[in-house]
């Protein structure tokens, strides 16, 4: 069993607040904590209302005391009640599902716009200006729009939106998403990788060469729609890896962590699809800077979220489950002294779901809002 030599020298270094340094316009909460404390609540949109992360939303909101659904869009299934697309998600009075062109945003506040990559940035961009938005989709995390068409294989539409929004990993972006109005929700396996490495890159405790990055997400990952390489006869009782070398993930990763570092990095990751419906784990193989032990490595994790609601880390040799994250916004992460000499583990799991994405999302509106970042959000793991 992998030991920890705890207790050794901890680290007085700090990762807090923004790790992105560009320019960002800003925008004013006053309007939105207005809202917020009129007796109407923020209501909102849900875009995309009948995928995963869409339903996801809507769980979370069933809890949210400001948060209120009024509009939500579907496109196949546009015109049918949410109740006969989701029928465990019955506790709220939701609208009919609509397509987007057909939806009234005059009397919503803000959005979470939970569609596919390439589709969102056109809709964003026909949507009104005082709407604030959650983007889940890919469309604006990369800053830099020539290497989202490498990436994304199409020139992006909407560059000027693309400059406006901000990178809403909530907990190391927490005051640019504050003063927002277009946050480009993390991706899931980025979220689960950037929550420990960033910190330790920004605090140069682990070397920019040599990041291994071995990550495992459930099929709900791929979203609702059918794929012949999703379907339970092909997925059922295996593992396999995918986007070797190739993950669109990779330069949203590289992106943060360049960005931390001041210097480019570059990683290796590997995506691997499971067996399993929610969940992410993200195991990562890092090189020690000089001088640094690897509970160095875990005193500034633990520093650095020390506070943080939703970032846990575990103690002694205790190995992060996907199963003590399942439907929470939690990340948990631990580190291990490897049994190569100036190398450790890092091991972080996370709900794709939730912390990967609309839970994040609904962390990063209540931000926005100028609402308690967790409100809607606290509830425990299920488990088993
Ligand atoms: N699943 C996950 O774990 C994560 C997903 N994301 C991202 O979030 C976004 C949503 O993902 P997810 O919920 O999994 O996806 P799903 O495929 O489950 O849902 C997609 C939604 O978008 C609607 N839709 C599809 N095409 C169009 C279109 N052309 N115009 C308007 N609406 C459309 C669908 O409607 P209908 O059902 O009627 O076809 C559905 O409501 C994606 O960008 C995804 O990459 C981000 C992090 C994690
Ligand atoms: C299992 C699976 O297919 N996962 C998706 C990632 C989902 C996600 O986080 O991210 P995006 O918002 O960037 O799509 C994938 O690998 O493309």
């Amino acid at each position: 069993m992998l030991e920890t030599a705890r207790h050794v020298r901890p680290l007085s270094l700090r990762a807090r607040g923004s790790v992105a340094s560009s320019p960002r316009k800003l925008f004013s909460p006053k309007a939105a904590a207005a809202a917020a404390k009129s007796g109407d609540g923020v209501r909102i949109a849900v875009l995309g209302a009948s995928g995963y992360t869409g339903a996801e939303i809507v769980r979370i909101l069933a809890n949210h005391p400001q948060f209120q659904i009024k509009v939500m869009t579907a496109d196949r299934k546009a015109g049918e009640q949410f109740s006969s697309v989701f029928p465990h998600l019955t506790s709220q009075d939701l609208p009919r599902l609509v397509a987007v062109k057909d939806a009234d945003f005059s009397n919503v506040d803000a959005v979470f716009c939970c569609l596919p990559h390439g589709t969102t940035q056109e809709i964003i961009k026909g949507l009104p200006r005082h709407l604030k938005i959650v983007d889940l989709s890919a469309d604006f995390r990369l800053r830099d729009i020539n290497e989202y068409a490498e990436w994304y294989g199409h020139s992006h539409r909407a560059p000027e939106l693309q400059e406006e929004a901000v990178y809403g990993l909530t907990e190391l972006h927490r005051d640019d998403v504050r003063n927002a109005r277009l946050v480009a929700n993390p991706g899931c396996y980025p979220t689960s990788i950037q929550l420990p490495l960033v910190p330790l890159v920004k605090a140069k405790l682990i070397k920019l060469t040599n990041i291994i990055i071995d990550a495992k997400s459930g099929v709900s990952g791929a979203g609702r729609g059918a794929k012949e390489a999703n379907l339970y006869t092909e997925i059922a009782e295996g593992i396999h890896a995918y986007g070797i070398t190739s993950h669109r993930h990779v330069p949203e990763i590289e992106q943060g962590l360049t960005d931390a570092a001041e210097s480019k990095v570059t990683i290796s990751f590997t995506p691997h699809l499971m067996c399993m419906k929610r969940g992410m784990q993200s195991t990562m193989y890092v090189e020690l800077a000089s001088g640094v032990t690897t509970n160095d490595l875990y005193e500034h994790l633990k520093s650095t979220y020390e506070g943080e609601e939703f970032v846990k880390l575990l103690h002694g040799s205790s190995a992060p489950h996907t199963s003590h994250v399942a439907g929470s916004n939690y990340c948990v992460m631990n580190v291990y002294e490897d049994r190569i000499p100036g190398r450790a583990i890092i091991i972080s799991v996370i709900d794709n779901l939730v912390k990967g994405a609309s839970g994040q999302a609904v962390q990063n509106l209540n931000l926005m809002m100028g609402l308690p970042e967790n409100m809607g959000l606290q509830y425990q793991p299920l488990f088993p």
